[in-house]
Order: C-alpha cells, then structure tokens, then sequence
C-alpha cells in the first residue's frame, strides 16, 4: 500500500510564538534517530532541523533524503532542512519528497538563488537563506524579501558541537534591523551552532526567535525534554 504524503507545512503554518525551538538531530544518537526524535516531538519542539551537507560545500557528509523518508513518520512535526550544498537546486525535489517542509540554502551556494526559491516555493515549501560566520548581512539583502526564513550560522558549517561564536551577534541584530527596514519583521530569524543556555539568552536579545541546538538538546544531561524546557524558559 501506498502512504498518502503528509500535506506540507511550511514555516508560515507555525502556531504564532515568541521562541521557537528546532532540534538539529544532527547530535542525534544515529542508533536510535526515532526514539530521539520521537522525544524532541513530544518533549516540545517547535520543527525538526535536518543539515544536509554534500562533502563539498562543507567538509563532512550526513544524511540524504532516504534518512529524511524513514524518520517522516516518527512525528507530525515540520521538517526544516538546511542545505549545505554546493548546487541545492539539483536536490531540492527528492528531500521535498522525503518529508522536507522548509528548505534553507545558502547565499555562496551555485545556481541562480532567486530560482531556487521561487522553486522551494512551487513545491509547497517556505524557503530560507543563509550564510557563513564570514559572509557579510549585506549579502542577504537582494534575497530578504524572497524568503521566510534567514538563518544565521554561530559556528562554521559542518560539524556538530562547536563552540558558538559571539562575533556572530552583530550580525543576527544587523539582520533583525534589515527586515524591520523593509517591513518584515514577523520574519523567522534562525541561529545555529553553539546554542544552548549559556548562550540562547544573548541570540534572543540580538533579534533571533528560532533555536537551533544539536548537543545542547540531544546530549544534555537531564534528558531532551528538560533541554528544550529550559530553552523556552528564557523568554
Ligand atoms: O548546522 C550545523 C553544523 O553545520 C548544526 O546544526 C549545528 O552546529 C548544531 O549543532 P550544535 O548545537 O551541536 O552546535
């Protein structure tokens, strides 16, 4: 028997929120990906964050859209997928097969971005834009009033568990001001890399209203639930 594909939730479908959390499963413990998830999906989280990476945009490789097709089930949660691609454009319709309901690429990735988003877009996805920590904001700017989401990168992108950078805080508050400026600011403002209580109060205060913590989540020390509590506490 064939599955009936779960309807696309797009970020815009988002209950309205102060704080948003997304578990990178990233940290997951890849023995028992569906119990982990199925925790951070009855623990509180806001979205799933799934980091693709190709072995050439970044130096590591993860996961491809077969992982993201088995844990589809595992709960009703939106899939927000960040694309660590070299040419996202050529991979976009097997991860929104897979399950993907966001798709965020990155603004020094190849291809014609304005395309690749009208693209995530036409699939039914809301689409996103990043950068790495040495990207200027500025190079956002043509993309701002494409996407739905910007995510900011606190560490290089790649591998999990690096420590977050606080120059990077600048950057998010430049950000929240360029979409204040054109009238966008109900826009998701995404951090990854580092997040967790030492430092989620200081992203809030810099203009950030979507979490993304890998280890601080999946390998802290009272269990998932209690990370992801603590996490929506600060605010
Ligand atoms: O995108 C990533 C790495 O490229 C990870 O999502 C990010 O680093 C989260 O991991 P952690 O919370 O452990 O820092």
């Amino acid at each position: 028997m064939t599955e009936t594909p779960q309807a696309k939730q797009p970020l815009t479908s988002l209950p309205g929120k102060a704080l948003y959390i997304a578990p990178s499963i990233l940290a997951a413990d890849f023995s028992r990906l569906g119990d982990d998830l199925r925790q951070a999906s009855t623990g509180g989280a806001d979205m799933v964050h799934i980091d693709i990476m190709d072995g050439h945009f970044v130096p590591n490789l993860s996961m491809g859209p077969g992982v993201v097709q088995a844990i589809r089930p595992v709960t009703a949660l939106p899939f927000d997928v960040h694309l660590m691609l070299s040419e996202p454009g050529r991979y976009l319709e097997p991860f929104v097969a897979a399950g993907a309901d966001h798709l965020t690429i990155h603004v020094e990735s190849r291809g014609d971005l304005p395309a690749i988003i009208a693209e995530i877009h036409r699939l039914g996805c809301s689409a996103g834009i990043t950068l790495r920590p040495g990207t200027p904001a500025i190079a956002l700017a043509p993309y701002l009033e494409m996407v739905e989401m910007v995510l900011v990168m606190t560490v290089e992108p790649g591998f999990g568990g690096q420590s977050f950078m606080a120059g990077q805080l600048p950057k998010i508050t430049a950000i929240r001001r360029m979409m204040r400026d054109r009238g966008r600011d109900n826009m998701l403002l995404q951090v990854d890399g580092g997040v967790g209580s030492k430092t989620a109060q200081q992203v809030i205060l810099a203009g950030a209203n979507v979490l993304v913590a890998g280890s601080s989540v999946f390998n802290a020390p009272n269990g998932i639930q209690d990370a992801i509590s603590g996490l929506r506490a600060l605010v």
